[in-house]
């Protein structure tokens, strides 16, 4: 007999907590709690009675096919996609409220992601990109009040990711690893309490996945949560320290990365023979 939807969210809840209470043991903050969340767009059912907690201070990885429901996760965490609000036993938090107002919302996240890299099409210096992030723009424009402690704030991101070098010149100008690490500071400027990264080494070249994978490691060290979506495992740092693998828009499996990251459940994931292999606190795999 299929377990009912609330016996599924409980077991997935119990499987959470434990990795949690690894990684923390005193009692972290709920950053989101979604419980029973179904999403439908142009009559699609994109995410099915999902239930997924984060705790202040995890790290996660999100994995899963194309189309199974990753980045509607993510969607759906800052605003873009709303769940059916009549859903029987349907709980959505974030940081422990109800409600928000979406701009709010967004200024608690940072997102990095490869289509955001996309809308940087005109001359903007770096500085003023980084800048952005306080603003959720595209940019600097003269209706914006830029106080001191934004300055700073910049100068000192644009410090801890070492990237003084690129300060004056303009991100159309810079490599797309570059221009992802100044993405990065955009979103770490106004102290976000989570770090999303949506595929964020695509079409970067071996050496700029390395400094990008050094330069998340450093900010998971500095205390952010991050919610990595990959399909490299490769990306997975080693602060990385839960797994949440999704397939068709619910979740498959949840819990400490090292008993979620097996060859049996990949394989079972994706419906091919998967291996995976771990060097040096990195994953990979094959197939
Ligand atoms: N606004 C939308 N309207 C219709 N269908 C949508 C919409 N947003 C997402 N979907 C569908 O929902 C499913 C999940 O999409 P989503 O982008 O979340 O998958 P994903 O796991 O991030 O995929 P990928 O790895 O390819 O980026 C897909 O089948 C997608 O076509």
């Amino acid at each position: 007999m299929q377990p009912s939807i609330k016996e599924t969210c409980d077991q997935q809840m119990t499987e959470q907590q434990k990795t949690t209470e690894k990684s923390n043991d005193s009692m972290p903050e709920s950053l989101v709690e979604m419980k029973n969340i179904v999403v439908r767009k142009n009559d699609r059912l994109i995410l099915d009675s999902l239930c997924f907690n984060i705790k202040k201070g995890e790290n996660i990885a999100l994995i899963g096919p194309n189309g199974s429901g990753k980045s509607s996760i993510i969607k759906t965490i800052i605003g873009d996609y709303r769940p059916i609000a009549d859903t029987e036993g349907m709980v959505f938090r974030i940081l422990e409220k109800d409600r928000w107002v979406i701009s709010d919302l967004k200024n608690l996240m940072g997102i990095v992601s490869g289509d955001l890299q996309l809308d940087y099409t005109r001359d903007i210096s770096v500085v003023e990109v980084v800048l952005s992030g306080f603003f959720s723009s595209i940019g600097i424009y003269p209706n914006m009040k830029i106080e001191p402690y934004m300055l700073k704030r910049t100068a000192d991101i644009i410090d801890f990711l070492e990237i003084r070098h690129l300060a004056s010149k303009n991100i159309s100008h810079l490599s797309t690893g570059e221009a992802r690490r100044v993405l990065i500071g955009r979103a770490l400027v106004h102290d976000p309490m989570i770090l999303v990264l949506d595929e964020p080494t695509n079409s970067l070249d071996l050496k700029s996945k390395h400094v990008f994978r050094e330069t998340v490691s450093k900010i998971a060290a500095a205390g952010k949560s991050i919610i990595l979506v990959t399909h490299d495992l490769e990306d997975i740092v080693p602060e990385i320290n839960r797994a949440v693998l999704l397939k068709d828009g619910r979740i498959f499996a949840d819990g400490d990365i090292e008993d979620i990251l097996t060859a049996e459940k990949l394989t079972e994931l994706f419906g091919i023979p998967v291996e995976v292999g771990k060097d040096k606190g990195y994953y990979h795999a094959w197939c």
